[in-house]
């Protein structure tokens, strides 16, 4: 049988895949930032997944104001990475693992989670850049990435976007399609995005160092009540572009039942830091118990 492992969260700006690109890694301004991931890097090679379930929004690159899922699951096999405006990210294609996508489709479907299915698209920043934060520089032509990866892009660009209990239920699904599948594999959920950011209008910059913190606290802690915070609260409080941490639900419904009197998922890892071009990076590990 599959198993949800550990969950990994963490911000996704295309800054840091540009930094990683152009070898600025180790200049002042992005150095503390990368330190934070060498606990990761290293928690990767010792912790190596099967499959990686990458949640993740898509931001406007492969979908578009014309066609806006809400949740969609990459069943392809394999994804190039997007050219967002500057050429596709020198990083390797993306394998997918369509047989556990597509069960896992089934199952949450049969949850009754309207999913669409996505046989061919090409991945932006939101993906390829928890991947090079994680896993390190990739020869592009002869690197690969650690394991394959099941794209899992959620809609938080446009309104109406699903709710906090939403993700949670569907991560709840996602961990039971995966305990569905009878092949014995090590699989981890990824949730991305955040932590407070706008990238426009008068509130441009906006950071909210204190309750991004709060959030992380309450996402180890107390998920179902994060749950019940509605989405106006995320936009006051960490900015337009806050809402994607809605995300990160999806991956801390999928750890051991987030009611049950199952010890809470360990913390593995936990690291803040601001700024990283207009965003506060979180980044936290949980591994079940
Ligand atoms: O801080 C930024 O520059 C920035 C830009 C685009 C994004 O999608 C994002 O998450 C952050």
């Amino acid at each position: 049988m599959a198993r949800i492992t550990a969950s990994v969260y963490t911000s996704h700006v295309p800054a840091i895949g540009a930094a990683m690109d152009l070898g600025k890694t180790q200049e002042p301004y992005w150095q503390p930032l990368f330190k934070g991931y060498d606990f990761s890097r290293q928690w990767m090679k010792d912790n190596k997944p099967d499959v990686i379930f990458l949640v993740y929004n898509d931001h406007a690159t492969a979908f578009s104001l014309d066609c806006i899922p809400t949740f969609a699951i990459g069943t392809a096999a394999e994804y190039q990475p997007a050219d967002e405006g500057w050429g596709p990210r020198p990083v390797p294609r993306v394998v997918g693992h369509p047989e556990l996508a597509s069960h896992i489709a089934q199952s949450v479907i049969q949850q009754d989670f309207d999913l669409t299915l996505v046989n061919r698209m090409d991945v932006d920043h939101g993906l390829t850049v928890p991947l090079s934060l994680m896993c390190g520089e990739q020869d592009p032509k002869t690197g690969a990435w650690p394991c394959p990866v099941i794209p899992f892009a959620v809609n938080v660009v446009q309104y109406p976007v699903p709710s906090g209990q939403r993700c949670v239920n569907l991560g709840r699904a996602i961990r039971k399609a995966v305990e569905s599948y009878d092949e014995d594999l090590n699989v981890h959920i990824w949730g991305t995005g955040g932590m407070s950011h706008q990238l426009q209008g008068a509130r441009a910059g906006l950071i909210n160092k204190e309750w991004d913190n709060r959030f992380l606290d309450l996402l180890i802690e107390n998920p179902s009540g994060l749950a019940q915070m509605p989405h106006i609260d995320y936009v006051r409080e960490a900015g337009s572009e806050g809402i994607e941490l809605v995300m990160w639900l999806i991956a801390r419904g999928a750890m051991s039942d987030v009611d049950s009197p199952a010890p809470l998922p360990k913390v593995a890892h936990r690291f803040y830091h601001v700024p990283a071009s207009n965003t506060a990076v979180g980044h936290l590990i949980l591994e079940n118990q």
